[in-house]
């Protein structure tokens, strides 16, 4: 079916502000679709599939509709909504425009340069070939170019994973076992979750098959104190209060009161009451100290640059800077340094990102292991055996859509070893008896 003229219009000016990358393009649309109410489902959709395509696409794109006398903003969104929707969708083309597509069809796109193939920007590129060689850089970018498919988590304290995919098939709505972690499903086509009774009474939520294994590696069992020390909106939160079958005591930390807001509807939908988000004021917040030693499990999902993301987040790439990478570094070691402190001895740590950058992954892991001799690393493929999860990984887990169909995810697990004994108390009738003897 064409869609109206007017969708042409409509996505060239949400184009021009989401390309300013002051604010992240899904609020930028958020924003103008509220500015723009009489816009319907279908045409949204368009919109925001056309601006993603064109984010997705940017570099290659761009090269083609800076040539040629049409404006350049113009040739972006014809580009970007023929990628998402269809050339033939597209209604109130000039034959100038319509030749152009054609044209732009016809390009075999194996010929272009890597990067420009690769449509990612020059530092990233370049950081990434350092990391995985020009080929796997190839495939990697062609994966974090694709959309990302939709997983869900079954709650296991409301429903097994049988239970759901029998429900939503009378919905219907198809969906399969993820194939690696044990709660997860990947719905073929994406429905409107959130009429759906599943999601009301929170049997299920939505959440990348990585991100639940980050929490399924956490090992959080019955009646532990576990602290989920960067909560943010309790993505992960919500999977660690079911794999304690809500017992225990869960923290969910966070510096940021608009996302632990976002957390309450969800723990109240879970049926969840061991959780109790905690707003600090930074890692070396007085809250945490209170706390320093008592904690059987702690994950750390520390802030990233969201490389890993970028099948949701094609604006990720164009919004990082390169110099933002140290800034964050400084970030994640404090946070990981004072997190550390919360744990008993015997009792482990998670260390998680969404990022794909050694430098925000293995190189914080090494530098903070060289400065504690307290923890060691548990080798991934020990922790992954004891979840019976069958992936093979060495030291760390890494994640990567176009081998995992997941999002990119890095995690360490470090635990901290058994604390010496505690010397005894000086008994004060012995020190007398000392005093004493030595008086004599
Ligand atoms: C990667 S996000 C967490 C996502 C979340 N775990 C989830 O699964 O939805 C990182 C979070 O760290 C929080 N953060 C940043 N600095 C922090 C700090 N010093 N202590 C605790 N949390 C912090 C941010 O507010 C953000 O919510």
């Amino acid at each position: 079916m064409r869609l109206p003229p007017a969708i042409l219009g409509n996505t060239e000016e949400v184009l021009r502000e989401i390309l300013r990358f002051s604010a992240p393009a899904d609020t930028t649309l958020s924003r103008y679709f509220k500015d723009h109410p009489r816009l319907g489902t279908r045409e949204r959709g368009a919109v925001a599939e056309g601006i993603y395509a064109i984010l997705r696409n940017k570099a290659f794109f761009t090269d083609f509709a800076e040539a040629g006398t049409n404006p350049t903003m113009r040739r972006l969104t014809i580009l970007g909504l023929a990628e998402a929707m269809g050339a033939d969708s597209l209604g109130g083309l000039t034959e100038e425009e319509t030749e152009f597509l054609t044209r732009i069809a016809g390009i075999d796109r194996n010929l272009m340069p890597p990067q420009m193939r690769s449509n990612l920007p020059k530092w990233l590129f370049d950081k990434f070939v350092a990391q995985f060689g020009e080929e796997e850089t190839l495939a990697l970018a062609d994966a974090l170019n694709q959309p990302a498919p939709l997983d869900l988590r079954v709650n296991s304290i409301k429903a097994t994973r049988e239970d759901v995919i029998a429900a939503l098939a009378l919905a219907p709505v198809a969906a399969v076992p993820t194939p690696f972690a044990p709660l997860g499903l990947r719905v073929l086509r994406k429905p409107n979750l959130q009429n759906l009774d599943l999601f009301k009474n929170g049997s299920i939520e939505v959440q990348d098959e990585g991100s639940q294994l980050l929490s399924q590696i956490v090992g959080a069992k019955r009646g532990e104190m576990v602290v989920d020390f960067c909560a943010g909106a309790g993505g992960k939160t919500l999977s660690l209060g079911a794999s304690m079958r809500n017992t225990g005591r869960l923290y969910a930390f966070d510096i940021s009161e608009k996302r632990l807001a976002k957390l309450k509807p969800r723990m109240a939908r879970s049926g969840l009451s061991n959780v109790h988000p905690v707003q600090i004021a930074h890692e070396r917040d007085a809250k945490i100290k209170r706390l320093a030693g008592k904690i059987d499990r702690v994950l750390v999902d520390a802030p990233c640059s969201g490389l890993g993301t970028l099948r949701r987040n094609p604006d990720v790439k164009w919004r990082q800077k390169v110099e933002a990478i140290a800034e964050m570094q400084v970030k994640q070691a404090s946070i990981l340094d004072g997190a550390a402190r919360l744990l008993k001895g015997g009792g482990r740590l998670v260390y998680a990102t969404c990022s794909l950058l050694d430098e925000e992954n293995d190189f914080i892991v090494q530098q903070f292991l060289a400065a504690h001799p307290e923890f060691f690393l548990v080798p991934m493929s020990q922790v992954l055996a004891e979840q019976k999860i069958a992936l093979e990984m060495g030291d760390y887990l890494k994640l990567l859509p176009h081998k995992h169909q997941t999002d990119g995810f890095f995690a360490a697990v470090l635990e901290r070893k058994p604390l010496p004994p505690r010397a005894p108390k000086a008994d004060p009738d012995a020190g007398t008896a000392d005093a004493d003897a030595d008086a004599q």
